[in-house]
C-alpha cells in the first residue's frame, strides 16, 4: 500500500494545494495524514516525509536506495546535459564528481586556506557598517551581508569579484532567478515542447551568458598559469600563481585526467572535461551564491527580536575576546558555545533549504510498511521536523538557543530532529565552509556593534515573513541602526 495522502485533481495532483510557502501547506497536510505521506504533483509521484524518525527511515536506513535528483529541465540546459553535481542522478559520475568537490574544493584545508579572504571581505564589511554608525544612518542589513557573501564567493570560486569586460553580477543573478523560478515542464514533463512559462529561452539565453562568462575566466587562468609555468621553467619553481588557488585553479590542474584514477572497476575511465569544469563551477556559485548570508540575516532577526539574546551573546564575545581586538577565526571560534547554540536555534527555525532539495527513489522498496515506488519525488519537510513538538518540546516555535545547553544535537545530520544541511549521501558537502562563514561573519557583528531597529519598531513587531525561492530568504530586508562599540 501507498503512503496515505489527499484526494488528488486529474492532471494538476495537488499542485494546487502547495501555496507560495509550500513547507507550511505541506506540514498542515502531514498533520492529518501523517509523517510519510502520498501526493502525486503533476503526473510525478511524491512522498513527503515530516518527523525526525521518518527522515532517518529515508536519509540513513535506506539512503542508497533515496540519494538520487530528479531529471530537471534547468539541469540539461544550465549544466551542460547534467554535468553538475547536485542536480546529478546517483551513479559513478556523480560519486566522483562529489569526491573531487568534497577532497579538492571544500575540504578543512582548503575552507581555512581562504580564511584571509574572508577577513578581507568581512572587514569591508565592518568599515561601512561604522561609517553608517558615525552618520546615524539605518542600514540595509539584507543587503549588505548578501553582496559580502556573494563576493567571498566569487573571489573563492571564480579568483574575481567583478570584471571590466562583462556585468559578472548580474549574469549571475539572472541566472540564479531562473533557476529559482518554478518550472511547470518539471512536474508535467508533456509540457515541456510548448514552453508555456518561457523558461525553457530563459535557460537557453541565460546559458550562453554564463558560458560566456566562465570560458574567459578560464581562459584568463589558463594564461595565467601557462606564464607561470614558462617562469617556473627557469627559476625551478613549482607550485600555483596564486598564493591561494581558486577553484578555477584547481579544476584547471585536474582537467583531462581521470575523474577517479584509483577506479579500476570502470571500463571506460570518465575523463574531466572542460564543461564538467564549468558545470561544476556554476554548482559551487549557486551553492555558496546566498545561503550562508540567507542564515546570517534571519540570525541577526531572530536577535534583534530577542534583545536578552543579543545580549548573553555580546557578553560571551567580551569575554572571550575583549573589546581591544577583533574577533580571530581560528583561536575564538570554537570557545564560543553560546554562538553556537544561537547558530544552531536560528537554522533550526529558518532553514534555507526547508524542503531541502528532492531526491528521488532508485528502486522499488517499502518504508515503514508502505510501498514506495521507484521514480518517486522524496521531499523532507525539514522546516516541520525543526519544529516538531514531540521533538522540540511545546516551546518548539520559540527562539531559545538555550535548549542546545547540555545537549549533544547538533547540525552534522546524525540527529534527525536537526538537519538543516541534509544527511545522508547527498547531504551538503559545504557544511564545514558554510558553518564557518556563519558563525564568523554573526560573531562580528555582535561583538563590533550595537544595534536598534529603526525609530518606532519594537522587537516583538519585526517581520518574519518568510519568501521561497533557491533559499528561503525573510521576505522584507532588515533594517537597523548600528552604533560601534569596540575600543579599536
Ligand atoms: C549555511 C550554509 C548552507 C546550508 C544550510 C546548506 C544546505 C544544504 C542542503 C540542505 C542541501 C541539500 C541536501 C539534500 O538534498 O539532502 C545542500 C546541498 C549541497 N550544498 Fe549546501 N548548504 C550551505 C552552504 C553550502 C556551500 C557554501 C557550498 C559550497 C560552495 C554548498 C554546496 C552544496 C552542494 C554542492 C550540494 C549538493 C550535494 C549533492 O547533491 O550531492 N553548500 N546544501
Amino acid at each position: 500500500k501507498l503512503p496515505p495522502g489527499p484526494w488528488s485533481l486529474p492532471i494538476i495532483g495537488h499542485l494546487h494545494m502547495l501555496g507560495n510557502l509550500p513547507h507550511r501547506s505541506l506540514q498542515d497536510l502531514a498533520k492529518k495524514y501523517g509523517p510519510i505521506m502520498s501526493l502525486r504533483l503533476g503526473s510525478i509521484p511524491t512522498i513527503v516525509v515530516s518527523s525526525p524518525k521518518a527522515a532517518k527511515l529515508f536519509l540513513k536506513t535506506h539512503d542508497a536506495n533515496f540519494a538520487s535528483r530528479p531529471r530537471y529541465q534547468a539541469s540539461e540546459y544550465m549544466y551542460y546535459g547534467s554535468k553538475g553535481m547536485g542536480l546529478a542522478e546517483y551513479g559513478p559520475y556523480w560519486r566522483h564528481t562529489r569526491k573531487l568537490c568534497t577532497l579538492q574544493l571544500l575540504c578543512p584545508s582548503k575552507v581555512e586556506a581562504f580564511a584571509p579572504l574572508r577577513r578581507e571581505e568581512i572587514g569591508l564589511l565592518l568599515q561601512a557598517l561604522k561609517k553608517a554608525g558615525e552618520e546615524g544612518q539605518v542600514v540595509d542589513l539584507s543587503e549588505m551581508i548578501y553582496e559580502m557573501n556573494e563576493d567571498i564567493t566569487y573571489r573563492m570560486v571564480l579568483g574575481c569579484k567583478r570584471d571590466d569586460r562583462f556585468d559578472l553580477k548580474g549574469i549571475i543573478h539572472e541566472t540564479v532567478l531562473a533557476l529559482a523560478a518554478f518550472n511547470l515542464a518539471d512536474v508535467l514533463p508533456s509540457l515541456g515542447a510548448i514552453d508555456i512559462q518561457g523558461i525553457t529561452r530563459r535557460f537557453k539565453r541565460n546559458s550562453k551568458k554564463i558560458d560566456q562568462l566562465l570560458e574567459t575566466i578560464i581562459q584568463d587562468h589558463e594564461q595565467a598559469r601557462a606564464a607561470k609555468n614558462t617562469r617556473s621553467t627557469t627559476t625551478g619553481q613549482q607550485g600555483h600563481y596564486h598564493e591561494e588557488a581558486d577553484f578555477v585553479d584547481v579544476l584547471l590542474s585536474l582537467i583531462n585526467k581521470p575523474l577517479n584514477p584509483n577506479d579500476h572497476n570502470e571500463k571506460v575511465p570518465l575523463i574531466l572535461d572542460r564543461e564538467n569544469v564549468k558545470a561544476i563551477l556554476l554548482d559551487m556559485i549557486i551553492a555558496a551564491y546566498e545561503t550562508s548570508a540567507t542564515t546570517v540575516v534571519w540570525t541577526l532577526a531572530e536577535l534583534l527580536r530577542q534583545p536578552r539574546v543579543m545580549k548573553n551573546l555580546q557578553q560571551e564575545l567580551e569575554s572571550v575576546i575583549g573589546k581591544d581586538r577583533m574577533v580571530d577565526e581560528f583561536t575564538d571560534m570554537r570557545k564560543l558555545a553560546y554562538l553556537n547554540m544561537v547558530v544552531n536555534e536560528s537554522m533550526r527555525l529558518h532553514p534555507i533549504a526547508p524542503l531541502l532539495f528532492p531526491h528521488e527513489s532508485i528502486n522499488d522498496t517499502t518504508v515503514d510498511g508502505y510501498n514506495i515506488p521507484k521514480k518517486s519525488r522524496i521531499i523532507v519537510n525539514v522546516w516541520s521536523i525543526g519544529r516538531d513538538p514531540t521533538a522540540w518540546s511545546e516551546n518548539a516555535e520559540e527562539f531559545y538557543p538555550e535548549r542546545f545547553m547540555n545537549s549533544n544535537v547538533d547540525l552534522l545530520g546524525h540527529d534527525f530532529q536537526l538537519i538543516p544541511f541534509g544527511s545522508g549521501r547527498r547531504a551538503c558537502p559545504g557544511l564545514q565552509l558554510g558553518l564557518i562563514t556563519v558563525r564568523l561573519v554573526v560573531a562580528h557583528l555582535v561583538h563590533c556593534f550595537d544595534w536598534e531597529l529603526p525609530t518606532g519598531l519594537q522587537p516583538q513587531d519585526l517581520d518574519m515573513s518568510e519568501k521561497f525561492s533557491i533559499s528561503m530568504m525573510k521576505a522584507n530586508h532588515l533594517l537597523a541602526k548600528p552604533t560601534y562599540r569596540l575600543h579599536m
